[in-house]
C-alpha cells in the first residue's frame, strides 16, 4: 500500500510560493530523512502531511487519507515539530500522560525507557528544560506515539555528540521493533546517513532528489587537474562547482564516483575523490541553481 502520495502539491504563505509542484511517493516502512538548505520548506512540508496547513493546490494522501482536517488520518500521523508547545506548569510525567491519550498506538514501555535513557527529570518543569533536554522530550514523545507515520522535525536540535548518539540508537531500536514510516528532517547529513534509508532533497520548492542512501554515498566526485585533461573526462554540465589553484583546476561533478572514472582519471593524470555528501548537496542546491542557470 502507498504510505505516502504527494502529487503536484504547491503551497504558498501570501503570494509566495514555498512549495511548488513538489511530488513524491514512498510505498514501504522506512527511516527517511529531508534535508534542504534554510528555508527550502522542509517544516512547510511536514505541516502539510500532518494536516497543519491546506495546500493551495494538488494532492496529499497518506495512508490513504487526505490529513487535513481529518480525525481519521490524525490517528495515523504523529508531528513533532521543532520547540513543540508544553504547558507552562508541566513536568515530563504530565506531557508523557498527555501524549498517551492522543496517541491511538502509544507504547508506555518506550516512553519510560527512553525517558530513562535519556535521563530527563521527570518531575522537573519543562520550561525549566535546557534546548537538548526539550528535544529529548519531544523525540521521546514522537518513537512512543508509534503512529504508523511519524515525523520529527530537526530532532537532535541543540543535543551534544553522546545525546546524538543516544538518540539515533534509540531511533534504530524503535523502528526495528516495530518498521514504521519515520520521516525526519535535519541538517546533519551525517546522522541522516547512518541511518536513513533514503533521503528527500528539497531545492527550488521541489523535490530535487528522492533517492536511496547508497544514490549519495556514491555519487559526486571531485576531480584535480589540468583543465584540458578535466573536460575529456567530464562535461561542463556535470561541474556543479570549479575553482582554480595556481594552474591546477578543481571541479565538483555531479557524477557517478565509480571505477570507470577513476581509471579514466588516472590516464590522464587527474586527481579523483569522493565528494563528501554535505558538500554535493550543498553545491547541488547552491552553486548550481546559483551561478549555472
Ligand atoms: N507563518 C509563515 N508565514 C510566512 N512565511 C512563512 C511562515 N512560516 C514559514 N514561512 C516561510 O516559508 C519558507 C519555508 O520555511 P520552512 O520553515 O518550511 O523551512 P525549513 O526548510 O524548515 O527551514 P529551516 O531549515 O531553517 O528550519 C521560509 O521562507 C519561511 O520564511
Amino acid at each position: 500500500m502507498t504510505i505516502i502520495d504527494i502529487q503536484d502539491v504547491s503551497f504558498k504563505y501570501k503570494d509566495e510560493f514555498i512549495l511548488q509542484n513538489l511530488t513524491f511517493q514512498d510505498d514501504e516502512p522506512m527511516i527517511i530523512g529531508v534535508w534542504g538548505r534554510n528555508g527550502s520548506g522542509k517544516t512547510t512540508l511536514m505541516k502539510l502531511m500532518s494536516g497543519q496547513e491546506y495546500q493551495n493546490s494538488g494532492r496529499i494522501s497518506i495512508l490513504g487519507h487526505n490529513p487535513y482536517n481529518n480525525g481519521k488520518a490524525m490517528k495515523e500521523i504523529t508531528y513533532m515539530r521543532e520547540n513543540h508547545y508544553f504547558a507552562k506548569s508541566w513536568n515530563v510525567n504530565d506531557a508523557i500522560k498527555f501524549a498517551s491519550m492522543f496517541n491511538e498506538y502509544w507504547n508506555q514501555d518506550e516512553a519510560d525507557y527512553l525517558i530513562d535513557l535519556f535521563e530527563l527529570p521527570r518531575k522537573k518543569k519543562i520550561k525549566q528544560f535546557s534546548k537538548g533536554m526539550q528535544s529529548m522530550l519531544q523525540s521521546v514523545i514522537g518513537l512512543a506515539s508509534h503512529a504508523p507515520v511519524t515525523m520529527l522535525d530537526e530532532p537532535t536540535n541543540g543535543l551534544d555528540a553522546y545525546m546524538r548518539k543516544l538518540f539515533i540508537q534509540a531511533l534504530r531500536k524503535s523502528f526495528e521493533d516495530d518498521p514504521r514510516y519515520i520521516m525526519i528532517a535535519s541538517h546533519h547529513i551525517r546522522e541522516i546517513e547512518q541511518i536513513c534509508e533514503k533521503l528527500v532533497v528539497i531545492s527550488n520548492k521541489q523535490v530535487k532528489l528522492h533517492e536511496p542512501i547508497e544514490y549519495f554515498q556514491t555519487r559526486g566526485a571531485v576531480l584535480v587537474g589540468k583543465l584540458e585533461n578535466i573536460n575529456q573526462v567530464v562535461t561542463n554540465k556535470d561541474i556543479i562547482e570549479e575553482t582554480k589553484i595556481m594552474n591546477q583546476y578543481k571541479v565538483m561533478v555531479d557524477v557517478e564516483y565509480a571505477d570507470e572514472l577513476k581509471q579514466k582519471c588516472q590516464s590522464l593524470n587527474v586527481k579523483v575523490d569522493k565528494a563528501s555528501i554535505q558538500d554535493y548537496l550543498v553545491n547541488m542546491t547552491v552553486t548550481k541553481e546559483a551561478n549555472h542557470e
